[in-house]
């Protein structure tokens, strides 16, 4: 335990330290003062509705309970916030780079209109720079939109990847103005491609370069639609076979877009995330899993470290199912009238969650074990049941670009695959709320799992947020019914959670999910 500016700090470990929120104690007793003016009111109105009933008064009364209802269980937020800080430079103490967990990241895209094909480049290349051995990353970019312009984005990503390089120390930053301003070339170049490809709509020959690329396109000849299409499996980037200018060796790329049939619900975003759980499962099985939505780029390099700073901890660490870093977005005014920066749920309910051991999953930008997928700490007898899980022996990882790996990673992508399946029930991202990260997260709580809140003071993250009041409308719509979801589902906090969970947590829960009523 350590005492830093006269604030107890209680130390896990030398990877990571949090301090109790130092106005917790005032926020208490003004929480009873509160309470007791609260209990002073209803018992008011109980006086003046015992002398006489009228329509008003007891309307009256009514919203002054419902009010009270949502104080009470907003009140676990403020119990005990804590703030945590990470020391990734401790981490070469614990484990060598040579020994750092291998990482895979979903990246999820759903239409090339909404979501330009170059943003989801962007996020992709800045995770092809993460601070972290790029042998052990695999990125997964799962496409929704079934575009074949995506898919074309992403070579162009992956080529330029190649001739230039993701390994800048600050001594190769400040000598190389020259390598910059390349750089800065082939990245226009690129950009003008891919621009040019989406102003056409579709992918014409004179734009590929390669016998390997004109086959992957050949899918998009046959009735391609949108809602009605097999799945397209790619491997863009194949660590130890492609290198960048330096020599370096560059992580797995992989393009995926899953089986869609008109018959078969998709399940939204939550039906893409389980089909990269199993594909990924199948090429590379990374035992961390960091899913971003694509128009959240990495900002800081040192994300995977800060947050092996948790999953690493020698005490803590295999409790934990997610690392979450808080959504923030970039372009943001000072003054933020609009209130943007969601600063409510994304940073001051975080904190206070942290401090009871929970922390909503934000859907973007979680590390996730992924043994958190497949059941309980103490219930994982399931995971061996699913053919193709774990069963090493079948499977040369050497190469994910076997012919063996990819019909079976297009096997598990397939529509039917789930069917009679655990898959959204009991198994990864649950079905039935369209927020399938709170409901996810909430399920894996309940299961036994923890959660942890990362906010180093760089953002890890920086993401865009709506701009027109339409998309903000049906933002807000689309979460209120989500949380709505699971407020009246058999899942309800108030009376699914309580056996599972401390009083607090189901509160803080509760209390999200029926706070858009
Ligand atoms: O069928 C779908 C629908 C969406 N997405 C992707 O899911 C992400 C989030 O969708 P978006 O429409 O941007 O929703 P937002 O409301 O902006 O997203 C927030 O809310 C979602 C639901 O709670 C979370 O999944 C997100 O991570 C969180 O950023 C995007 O990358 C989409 O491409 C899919 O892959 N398939
Ligand atoms: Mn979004």
């Amino acid at each position: 335990m350590m005492n830093v500016g006269g604030h107890e700090r209680k130390s896990f470990s030398d990877l990571n330290t949090f301090q109790v929120h130092p106005r917790t104690k005032p926020n208490r007793v003004l929480m009873v003062i509160y309470m007791c003016a609260i209990l002073a009111l209803l018992y008011h109105h109980l006086l003046y509705l015992i002398r006489s009933i009228s329509l008003p008064s007891l309307s009256l009364f009514f919203a002054d309970l419902v009010f009270a209802f949502m104080w009470v269980t907003s009140q676990p937020f403020r119990w005990r916030p804590i703030r945590r800080k990470v020391y990734p430079e401790n981490l070469s103490r614990t484990v060598d780079d040579k020994d750092l967990p291998p990482l895979d990241v979903f990246i999820c895209t759903a239409d090339p209109y909404k979501e330009p094909p170059m943003e989801v480049v962007n996020t992709v290349l800045s995770v092809l720079a993460f601070d972290y051995p790029s042998d052990k990353i695999s990125v997964y970019v799962s496409d929704d939109g079934g575009s074949q312009m995506t898919l074309f984005a992403m070579m162009e990503g992956s080529r330029f990847a190649k001739r230039t390089t993701t390994t800048a120390t600050d001594d190769q930053l400040s000598c190389s103005q020259q390598e910059f301003q390349k750089m800065k070339i082939l990245y226009e170049q690129m950009k003008a491609r891919v621009e040019l490809v989406m102003e056409r709509g579709y992918v014409e020959d004179d734009m590929i370069t390669t016998e390997k690329e004109r086959e992957a396109f050949i899918k998009w000849k046959r009735g391609f639609s949108r809602q009605d299409h097999p799945v397209v499996v790619q491997v863009i980037l194949e660590s130890n076979k492609d290198i960048d200018i330096s020599g370096e060796s560059l992580p797995n790329l992989i393009y995926l877009s899953r089986e869609k049939r008109k018959k078969f619900h998709h399940n939204f975003k939550a039906g893409a995330l389980n089909v990269l759980i199993r594909v990924s499962a199948i090429m590379t099985n990374a035992p961390i899993v960091l899913s971003l939505d694509c128009d959240m780029f990495c900002n800081d390099p040192q994300a995977p470290r800060q947050a092996l700073c948790h999953l690493l901890d020698p005490i803590e660490g295999s409790k934990i199912a997610f690392v979450q870093f808080p959504q923030r977005y970039r372009g943001i005014n000072s003054s933020d009238i609009y209130n943007n920066e969601l600063k409510r749920p994304f940073k001051i309910n975080a904190e206070g969650l942290d401090g009871l051991g929970v922390v909503n999953y934000v859907g973007t930008g979680p590390f996730i074990n992924r043994k958190a997928f497949y059941g309980g700490p103490l219930t994982q007898t399931n995971v061996n049941t699913f053919p193709g899980f774990n069963n090493d022996k079948i499977f040369d990882r050497n190469s994910i670009n076997s012919r063996l790996v990819l019909e079976e990673a297009e096997r598990v992508a397939g529509c039917k695959y789930e069917q009679g399946t655990n898959w959204g029930l009991a198994m990864g991202f649950r079905y039935g709320s369209l927020v399938e990260d709170f409901f996810t997260g909430y399920r894996m709580q309940c299961e036994g799992w923890q959660g942890v809140f990362c906010d180093p003071q760089t953002p890890a993250f920086l993401g865009d947020f709506p701009i027109s009041l339409n998309d903000t409308l049906i933002q807000v719509k689309r979460w209120s019914v989500g949380l709505i979801e699971v407020g009246f589902s058999k899942y309800c906090p108030f009376t699914f959670g309580t056996r599972r969970h401390s009083l607090l947590m189901d509160m803080a829960y509760g209390f999200d999910s029926v706070w858009p009523l």
